[in-house]
């Protein structure tokens, strides 16, 4: 059992990346760390949003959730990232938060972050790949430590096989094409694994 700080930061419009974050927390805290799910926060216009009425009810539905903040992120030993694709990158919501880290990383504080991705598109070949390495070419700038999943156990196949870490296509209803329950579990277990053994190398 591990006995780490994990924040699970994810955005989603319609649901998607909320429900990967939710698999992932239970994932983790059968790992044994202490979770905490944060959303990243929105910054899309009212009118945007209400334009989409699964937008508008996703937003609804999760108003409890809290937004993430810097003190999270030193918080953690271990941060896993859920977002969906637009046009093969990371969503500008995202982008924008992850710019407001500077002084922490200015700081030293982002140094040996674990740090793991996940991500969901339309199209199986919607950018999903390309995604996960958008987000974490920042990573590597933040001297954080990327635990991939590789294919470190067979569930990555029956979920798609992305070892980068896992995606999930999503169809024209909002719903998941592949089964990656136990893919995206066995992610977050792998994350806090590994973030265990950073924190005892480092004691
Ligand atoms: C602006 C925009 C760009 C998108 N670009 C792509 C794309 O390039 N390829 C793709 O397969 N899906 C694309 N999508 C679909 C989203 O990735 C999909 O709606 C999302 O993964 C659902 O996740 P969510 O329910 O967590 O919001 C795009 C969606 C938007 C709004």
């Amino acid at each position: 059992m591990t006995n780490i700080n994990l924040a699970i930061v994810y955005y989603s419009s319609t649901g998607t990346n909320h429900q990967l974050a939710k698999w992932a927390e239970e994932g983790a805290k059968e790992a044994g760390a202490e979770v905490k799910v944060l959303k990243v926060a929105e910054t899309a216009p009212q009118a945007a949003i209400d334009s989409n009425p699964a937008w508008r009810a996703h937003v609804d539905a999760t108003k409890d959730v809290p937004e993430v903040t810097l003190n999270d992120l030193e918080w953690a030993d271990a941060i896993i990232f859920s977002i969906p694709t637009r046009f093969g990158n990371m969503p500008g919501q995202v982008k924008q938060f992850l710019d407001t880290t500077g002084g922490l990383w200015f700081n030293g504080k982002l140094v040996n972050k674990v740090v793991s991705a996940m991500t969901s598109a339309q199209n199986p070949h919607g950018g999903q790949e390309a995604t996960i390495l958008s987000l974490y070419t920042t990573m590597y700038h933040w001297g954080a430590i990327v635990a991939s999943p590789g294919y470190t156990d067979p569930v990555t196949f029956a979920a798609g096989g992305n070892p980068y870490g896992t995606s999930v296509s999503v169809d024209q209803n909002g719903n998941m094409v592949e089964d990656v329950q136990a893919a995206v579990k066995h992610q977050a277990k792998r994350t806090a694994t590994v973030a265990e053994w950073v924190k005892k190398a480092n004691q």
